[in-house]
């Protein structure tokens, strides 16, 4: 594919910059602690997932806190996640919630963890909740997210937006969200799509189709929520570090899932599985 006029094809070279290496004197909470508010009784799966890509991309530790059944889940795979509540430097909301049928409870807890104005990860069925947070956010819908999403938006003026609108031009549909929402928007399809309200605007093509596979997303979620929690001093300063750090997430998610399938099937687990060497290899290149 040639690279579409404005947009940066985000490469190797840039994204290793925006993986931050453990130092010395670092202990778990300076490298960064990432809260999760994900995964429901209907899809207790998502929470698994996001919380493990979490931790084999790289950060201080995980608080978990969402409902019982995900949360004895995400233990049972991993006793490395904190399910006790504590302070965060960035969260991941959303995946494997669905905002029709959220209760109150879990809204309640979704909008406290946007008022924190943390860098955040809006994912799936907290999408509904961008307007309410107070921090840095990224946004990570696919197609017929975007377009419910634009569609709310857009009501005001009487237009709806239908999720192959978006399929047709992903990219001017993004920029479009970015401008309205304020936040940014990284759009998910066979090239993902990121595009920031300060112009900022980047792909990462080249992903085996094999990703288009169930929970696929919700992993990049979590290898996007560590990136977050373990850049939140440069996201103060800098307005574009959202922007790279999701086109980061989406290259070594991309990178992830090449090196798991090897020309083959994978599933949503072995991609976070492939994250580590992913990482190691991106460093390794410097
Ligand atoms: N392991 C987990 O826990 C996982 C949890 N996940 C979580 O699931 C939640 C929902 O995410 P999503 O992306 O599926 O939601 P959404 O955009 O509403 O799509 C629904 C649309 O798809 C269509 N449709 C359905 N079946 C179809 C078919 N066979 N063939 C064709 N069309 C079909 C359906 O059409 P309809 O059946 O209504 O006609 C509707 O239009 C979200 O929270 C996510 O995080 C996922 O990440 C997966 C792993
Ligand atoms: N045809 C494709 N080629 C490459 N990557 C794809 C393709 N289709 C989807 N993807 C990627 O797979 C992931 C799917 O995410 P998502 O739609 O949220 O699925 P889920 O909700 O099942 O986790 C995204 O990262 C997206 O960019």
């Amino acid at each position: 594919m040639s690279e579409p006029r404005g947009w940066l094809e985000w490469d190797g070279a840039r994204a290793r910059d925006w993986i931050a290496v453990p130092r010395v004197d670092d202990d778990k909470y300076r490298r960064g602690v990432l809260g999760v508010r994900t995964g429901s009784d209907e899809y207790p799966g998502a929470a698994v997932l996001g919380v493990e890509a979490a931790l084999r991309t790289g950060v201080g530790m995980v608080r978990y806190l969402g409902p019982r059944r995900p949360s004895d889940l995400v233990l049972q795979r991993r006793p490395e996640a904190v399910t006790a509540a504590g302070q965060v430097q960035a969260w991941l909301l959303g995946s494997g919630q669905d905002a029709a049928m959220r209760d109150r409870v879990t809204e309640a807890a979704l909008l406290g963890a946007l008022a924190e104005g943390l860098p955040t990860v809006c994912d799936a069925g907290a999408l509904d909740l961008v307007g309410r947070a107070t921090g840095p956010v990224v946004i990570t819908p696919h197609y017929r997210e975007l377009a419910r999403l634009l569609t709310r938006l857009l009501a005001p003026q009487g237009e709806s937006v239908a999720g192959s609108e978006v399929a047709a031009a992903p990219g001017e549909w993004a920029v479009r969200a970015a401008t309205g929402l304020g936040v940014t928007v990284l759009l998910k399809g066979s090239v993902t799509w990121i595009a920031a309200p300060d112009g900022t605007r980047l792909t990462v093509s080249k992903a085996p189709s094999w990703l288009a596979t169930a929970g696929s997303g919700d992993v990049l979620g979590g290898i996007l929520g560590a990136l977050l929690a373990t850049h939140s001093r440069a996201i103060q300063t800098d307005a574009a570090a959202p922007a790279r750090l999701a086109a980061t997430a989406a290259l070594v998610h991309a990178r992830a899932a090449a090196r798991a399938s090897d020309g083959g099937p994978i599933t949503a687990l072995d991609i976070a599985g492939a994250v580590p060497a992913t990482v190691a290899e991106l460093l390794a290149s410097r």
